[in-house]
Order: C-alpha cells, then sequence, then structure tokens
C-alpha cells in the first residue's frame, strides 16, 4: 500500500503587485503582498505526475496582475474575494482557493506630520516608523556625532526617468521616461559641533528637519537618475541645515517593472507593476559642505 496523501494546496506566493490609479496629477497606490493556495481534485499530480488538473502556479500569479489591471484594487478583501471565486469557479478540479494578502500602507508626502505642505500627488512615504540612528565618539578632546535613519521608505509613482546609459553587449535594460522610483533611506550626518564649549545643536528639532528636507527633495526632484536624486537630497539637507557638515545616503533601488499584459489582451498603462525584492540597485554617495572632510566611514 503506498503512502496516503493528506491535505494538500499550492499556488504562487508572495506576488507583489504594486498598482497605481492616476487621477489626473493625484495618483493613489496599492501595494500588495498576495499568496494563493489552491486545493481540489489534485491525487493524481502527487501520485503519477499527472498535471491533468494543474492550473500553473504562473498562472495564478498572472491572474493577480490581469485582475489587478482589469478590476482594480479597491480593497484586499474585495481582491481576494474577487481571486478565489474566479479560481473556484473558473477551475473544475479546484474546489477550494485560499487567498492571503498582506497590504503596506502608504502616506502622502505633503499631507501629514512633519511634512505638511509640501504634497506633489504623486510621492508617498510607507507607513510606519523608519529608525531612528544616533553615534557619539568623545576621545576626551573633541566630540564626534553622527545621527541618520533607516527604513524610511518613499516612492514616487511619476516625475522619474532614466536613459541615456552606457549600453554594451551586455546591456538589455530599456531606456524610459516615466517609471515608479522607491527607495529605503537610510542616511547618517555629522555635525560640525565639536567642541564642549560650544553651543549644542538641539537634536531633536534637528532631527525632525533633516528628515522632512530628506522627504521634500525626494518628493519635489524630476528625476533624471537615483544618484541625482540623492545628490539633491544631501544637498538640501546641507543647503538648510548649518549645524550639519556631511551626509552619507545608502539609497536601494526598489524595482518597480512593468507587468507586460499584452498576452491577456489589456494594456498595462502605467498602472501594474511586479515589485522585486532583490537584486537591487544600491545607490551610495556623501554630500559634503564645501571646505568640510569626509569622516563618516563607507560601509
Ligand atoms: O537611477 C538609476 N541609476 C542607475 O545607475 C541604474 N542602473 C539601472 O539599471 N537602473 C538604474 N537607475
Amino acid at each position: 500500500m503506498p503512502a496516503i496523501l493528506g491535505q494538500n494546496q499550492y499556488g504562487k506566493a508572495e506576488t507583489r503587485v504594486v498598482r497605481i490609479t492616476r487621477d489626473g496629477a493625484v495618483h493613489h497606490i496599492k501595494d500588495l503582498n498576495v499568496s494563493v493556495a489552491l486545493s481540489g481534485d489534485m491525487e493524481e499530480v502527487h501520485y503519477s505526475g499527472s498535471n491533468a488538473n494543474v492550473l500553473p502556479t504562473d498562472t495564478t500569479k498572472n491572474t493577480v496582475f490581469a485582475f489587478a489591471k482589469e478590476h482594480g484594487i479597491e480593497s484586499a478583501e474585495r481582491f481576494g474575494i474577487h481571486l478565489a471565486r474566479h479560481f473556484v469557479t473558473s477551475q473544475e478540479p479546484i474546489r477550494r482557493a485560499r487567498i492571503r494578502i498582506e497590504e503596506y500602507a502608504w502616506e502622502r508626502i505633503g499631507t501629514s506630520g512633519a511634512t505638511e505642505g509640501t504634497g506633489t500627488g504623486h510621492s508617498f512615504v510607507r507607513r510606519g516608523q523608519e529608525t531612528r540612528l544616533a553615534q557619539t565618539t568623545y576621545d576626551g578632546e573633541r566630540w564626534e556625532v553622527i545621527s541618520g535613519l533607516k527604513d524610511l521608505t518613499v516612492l514616487n509613482s511619476t516625475d522619474s526617468e532614466f536613459w541615456g546609459y552606457v549600453k554594451d553587449k551586455y546591456t538589455t535594460l530599456p531606456e524610459t521616461h516615466d517609471r515608479v522610483l522607491a527607495t529605503d533611506v537610510a542616511a547618517r550626518w555629522r555635525f560640525g559641533w565639536t567642541d564642549d564649549e560650544q553651543e549644542t545643536p538641539d537634536w531633536e528639532e534637528s532631527y525632525e528637519q533633516t528628515r522632512r528636507h530628506l522627504l521634500q527633495a525626494f518628493a519635489e526632484t524630476y528625476s533624471l537618475s537615483l544618484q541625482q536624486t540623492l545628490h539633491r537630497m544631501g544637498a538640501r539637507v546641507i543647503d538648510h541645515r548649518g549645524e550639519i557638515d556631511e551626509i552619507r545616503l545608502s539609497l536601494p533601488n526598489k524595482h518597480h517593472f512593468l507587468v507586460d499584459l499584452e498576452p491577456f489582451g489589456l494594456k498595462n498603462d502605467n498602472e501594474v507593476y511586479f515589485a522585486a525584492d532583490r537584486p537591487y540597485g544600491l545607490i551610495e554617495a556623501t554630500v559634503l559642505r564645501d571646505g568640510c572632510e569626509a569622516r563618516i566611514p563607507v560601509h
């Protein structure tokens, strides 16, 4: 007697779909991580390897992208209901579909808290606090204070281009004049304050304002590359915060690839994206006040 198959399910896990809806200059974003688990008459594929009842997991992923285009994403629940109903009613062997969705919330830059009044309509910051960093070093004479932040996730759904780059025989990247630009900002900045004789900066105010300038520069830069955006972010901090001499930024390019919906007879008008988590471009640089030394270590 062969061992008996117990409960089983299959499907594509963690399809990262980002749906942008463009209402003129005001964009709306839905960012989901969708996992599909199907079950039904699946004994044969396990026992004999016959795929006759198997809708490929690749198809379940494509369905997520196609439904994002066709039906939009009003709420995760509604989207999940649509998908589950589709799999169960369109494929006879599939008896049960479980759709699990995680939703990542985004806020507009410029409509809340520290960024009040600076909205672009297409600039977002992921909800949930970033981590604030502080490093203080003293050798008995001089101080070095480096503050910073990490995991401040931001996204522009337009005003980003990338073209005119070097092309060699391995280059396949298409040039683009309208892409999504997203990154997790990691930044460290060094204060000019080194001496107990000098008045100390207001650390809290300095942090809040520096964070605000980073967000505002990200939102307001029409970007031809993430490198250019990085420089604008650093330069804005140096220009506006006299207490800071140096800032080092590390910006992963969180790629959002347009999904090809042509095979399903659908046009993707910059609406449905696959949010890849790796590999990612990593753009890093120090921006300095003229005449100051670079002392934030590279790592
Ligand atoms: O802003 C970018 N800078 C790059 O250096 C680069 N390289 C790449 O493939 N895409 C991008 N985007």
